[in-house]
Parts: C-alpha cells; structure tokens; sequence
C-alpha cells in the first residue's frame, strides 16, 4: 500500500505515541519492512525470530503516513508484542524493530531502540545492531555544541549527526553521519518516506534483504524472512546504503571500495544455525567447525555429548568425523534463553543452572566429549563438567569448537573486559584445571578458516573479523585510545 505524501512540517508537531515520555525513542536484531498493511504484526514476527541476538528489550516504530507510533519495552518480544491491541496501536504500513542486548549503555528503558527523534525534516527512527567505537568522542563533541543527549546508547549519536548535517537531503544526511562513525553497524531506519538499510565498510554484522509478495524487507539473519514467508533477495554489502521507497530500492557506495570483513563469531554463535550468513548456511559452518576440531584435537570417548543449544552442530560434526556415537548427555530447559547475552554475571551463572540438566541415562559410566562452540567466561563449562561428573561420567573431556577467547570485543558482542576472559588470564591447562576437565582443546584459527572454506588466514588481508581470537582490529578504537570510556555518560541514574 503506498504512503501518501504528507509533507514535512506535519511531523514536527506530530503526537507521537509515546507512554514512557521520553523524546528520543530506542529499539540488536534488526527488522524493517516497507508498505504492507500488517508492517506491525510482520515485524513483531520477525522479531520472534531475531530473539536470539538479544533478550533485553525489544521495540517497534511505525509510521501511518501521518504519524509515527512507537512501542518500547524491557523483556521479551513475546511478553509484550504477541498482544492484537499493541500491534493495532503500531498503524502504517512502514515498521522497523529492534530486540536488543546492550553493548553501550545500560539495560534501561531510555537506550531501548528504535531510538526516535523529530528532524528539520520530519521524524526518523533507527535501529542499530553492532557497536560504534567512536561513539563517546562523538557524543562529547556534540554535548559541547548543544546536543542535548537523551540516552546512554551509543546509536543516539547517529540521530545527532543526521539532525546537524549540512546537507539537504535525508539521504545524504544519513550518509554524511556514517562517515563520521566507526566501528560496527548494520542500521534499519524509518522516515516519513523511506525504509533505509545501511553496514559498515567492512560489513561486520549482518543485513539482508527480502521480498514478501512485492513489499521489501530488511533483517539482521534470513530466518527473520523464513517466519514471513518472504524471499531472500540478496546480502547488503559491505559499506552499502539501500533506500527503498514508494520509487523502489536505491543502492548507494559512500565508502571507498574495500574487501568485507564479517565478523567471524556470526558463525561460530551468534546467528541462528538455520540462517544463510553471507551465502554460507550457518548450521553447515558449525558442523564442519567440529569437524575440523575432530581432525584437530581427537577425544577417546564412547559419547559425544553437545552443550545445548549452540553447540549442537558442532557436536554431530565432531561425532561423524571421528565416528563417535552422539548423545543428548544434557537436555536444555526451553524456557531458559542464551545466557551468554545476559547483562550481568549473577544472572549468567543462575542461567546456566536453570538452563541444562545431565541426561544421566546416556551419561553414567561413560567417558564422555563435551563439544560447545565457545568459551567465553567459563561460567557454561565449569557447570556443565561438573554436572557430568554428578551424573556417573567416568571421564569428562572438553572440545571447543572455536579457538581461545584472549581479546575484547568491541563491536556487539558482549565481552569487553579482558579481566573476565578465562583465555585471556590463564594458559590451557590452567583453564583445564579451572573447568573440572580430563582434557581441554580449543579449535585453531586456522582450522575456522578451513570451516569457512578457505585454505588459511591472509595475515595481510584477513577474510574475517577476528579479534577476539587474534586481537586483529579493523577498524580504529578511538574512544579507547582517549580513555572516553572511562568517563560518566549521564548524571541520571541508570534505572530509567
Ligand atoms: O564461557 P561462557 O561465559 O559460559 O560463555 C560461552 C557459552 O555461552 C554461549 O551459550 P549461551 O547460553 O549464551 O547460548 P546458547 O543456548 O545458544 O548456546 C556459548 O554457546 C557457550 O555455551
Ligand atoms: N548488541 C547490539 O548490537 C547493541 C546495539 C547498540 N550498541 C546498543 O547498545 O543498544
Ligand atoms: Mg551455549
């Protein structure tokens, strides 16, 4: 259905929707969808399918061709956007949603996205997945010239920027705010009269774009598009801008042309299994992940038992290449989400107890591979081991299907203090003896990018973003490198 133009002037003093009185409206899965009468109810579902990469909070915006209406809330994307009376109150046939787990800024309210805020020349609204690394520098600068800052989120800088550009255009405007960023982003945002798609140059977190019937959608994975129905269409390109409006879908290169450089933990824990990630099914990487782990680090066992739910492909990639039975040795509680992506790590280690129990049939007596497709914290492994032992295992070896964890991660992915990184702080067999096991190995770089297809790692032009396992960072860490980070956001206290 197309969007009647309305003009301008209208959105500023547009009654935004707007139960939390905030002026800026938030919402790390990304959904956008562009002239369908169910915009609302389609997002929500596509949200559904994003909960994976983000269990904090969860929002929409839509736009009825007159008005933007915005729905943020704490939780779950089912505790609040699986309600007909939320949905209906989502009118317009534009929608963008976010669920997100915080990367910059507390889990409150005011930083839920899509962040919303009335321009010049309308209203927009953006979702942001990823993490800008000059964000705090940005964010000071714009304070001193009068910004006058609504959230701790570092994706409000990108409204502050579209808001002060220079140029005319939206477009360019938006433009014009990505080449003052750094870091990570894949962005869907909502004016009065487009649906924008945007990555970073080096393509770091993924975007997609869908068709359902004729109406374009934008997503984070290919399984936002599954749930709708919608076709896959095609990848957003590293460094891409697409524009889609009531005249179609526009592409723009603002950046100069450099190879892409996904982020390599999309496939290794990140994205759902059945997602297609840059033309590579994720459920098959994970399975040759474990593979290559079989080849790499063999275990003399009688099961291999995965650790729920990531761990999975792995373990039947482990089982089959070296012929080793696979067992559910652990059963997960399915209403327990990740709880790698919990905010804190008191709620991390009560997830992992609630989360998995020993299946002591398929356990007892036995010399038992444990296959997970990551070591972060240790907070998994150290329970898991333990539980094995509880449940009769006679021997309890650990496989990891991805190399050690030794540097922080600044664009999205939770794990920014090198202190609580287990391989960052102790060697193999100290993190051996750390978790409880017989026997500890982690995957090598090279063989991830035997997974991935490739004969080795370029050192001069590595295919992946790998820094969690190289220290390798592609892009600049500003804020660090000035020590912004140390710096208070806000003298609001962080509970709204
Ligand atoms: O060493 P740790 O700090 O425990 O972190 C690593 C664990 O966290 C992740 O699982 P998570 O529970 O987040 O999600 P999943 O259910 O998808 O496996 C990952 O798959 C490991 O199991
Ligand atoms: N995990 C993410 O992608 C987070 C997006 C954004 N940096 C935030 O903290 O809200
Ligand atoms: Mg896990």
């Amino acid at each position: 259905m197309p969007i009647p133009d309305t003009g301008t002037i209208d959105y500023l003093s547009s009654a935004i929707d707007d139960t939390e009185g905030d002026v800026l409206r938030e919402k790390c899965g990304v959904f956008g969808v562009f002239g369908h009468r169910d915009a609302a109810a389609l997002t929500a579902l596509g949200l559904h399918a994003l909960q994976h990469r983000g269990q904090e909070a969860a929002g929409i915006v839509s736009f009825d061709g007159r008005h933007f209406h915005t729905e943020r809330r704490m939780g779950l994307v089912g505790d609040h956007f699986s309600r007909g009376s939320v949905i209906e109150r989502l009118a317009g046939d534009s929608a963008i949603g976010h669920c997100r787990y915080a990367t910059t800024g507390a889990t409150i309210l005011r930083n839920v996205q899509p962040l919303y805020a009335d321009l010049a020349g309308g209203g927009i609204a953006v979702c942001h997945n990823g993490n800008l690394t000059n964000a705090l520098t940005l964010r000071r600068r714009l304070i001193r010239e009068g910004a006058i800052c609504q959230s701790t989120s570092d994706t409000e800088v990108i409204l502050h920027l579209i808001a002060r550009s220079p140029k005319q255009k939206l477009v360019e405007r938006f433009i014009d705010a990505l080449q003052q960023i750094e870091g990570a982003y894949s962005l869907v945002a909502l004016s009065n009269k487009k649906l924008i798609g945007a990555r970073d140059p080096l393509g770091i977190r993924p975007l997609v774009l869908g068709d359902l019937n004729g109406t374009p959608i934008l997503a984070s994975e290919t399984c936002a598009l599954d749930i709708i129905g919608a076709r896959y269409v095609r990848d957003i390109g590293n460094g891409e801008v697409v524009v889609i409006s009531r005249d179609g879908i526009e592409s723009h290169r603002p950046f100069p042309q450099q190879a892409a450089r996904p982020c390599i933990f999309e496939y290794i824990y990140f994205a759902r299994p059945d997602s297609v990630v840059g033309g590579r099914s994720v459920y098959e990487v994970r399975k040759r992940m474990g593979q290559e782990l079989a080849h790499e680090s063999p275990a003399d066992c009688d099961v291999v038992v995965p650790v729920p739910d990531s761990g999975v492909p792995a373990a039947i990639g482990f089982a089959q290449a070296s012929g080793t039975p696979f067992e559910l040795g652990i059963i997960r509680n399915h209403y327990v989400g990740r709880t790698f992506i919990e905010p804190t790590q008191q709620i991390r280690a009560l997830g992992v107890k609630l989360k998995h129990n020993a299946n002591r049939s398929q356990v007892a007596g036995k010399r038992i591979v444990l296959i997970d497709d990551s070591l972060v914290r240790g907070t998994t492994s150290v329970k898991i081991v333990q539980m094995m032992r509880d449940a009769g295992a006679r021997e309890v070896h650990m496989r990891i299907a991805s190399p050690p964890i030794t540097h922080p991660d600044y664009y999205g992915i939770d794990t920014p203090e090198r202190d609580k990184l287990l391989a960052a702080n102790m060697n193999l067999d100290e993190m051996r003896a750390f978790i409880g096991a017989d026997s500890l190995a982690f995957l090598s770089v090279e063989g991830i990018y035997r997974a991935m297809g490739h004969n080795r790692r370029d050192p001069d032009h590595p295919q992946y973003t790998d820094h969690c396992f190289t220290g390798d960072y592609p892009t600049p860490l500003t804020d660090l490198a000035g020590s912004e980070g140390d710096h208070h956001l806000s003298l609001l206290a962080e509970t709204a």
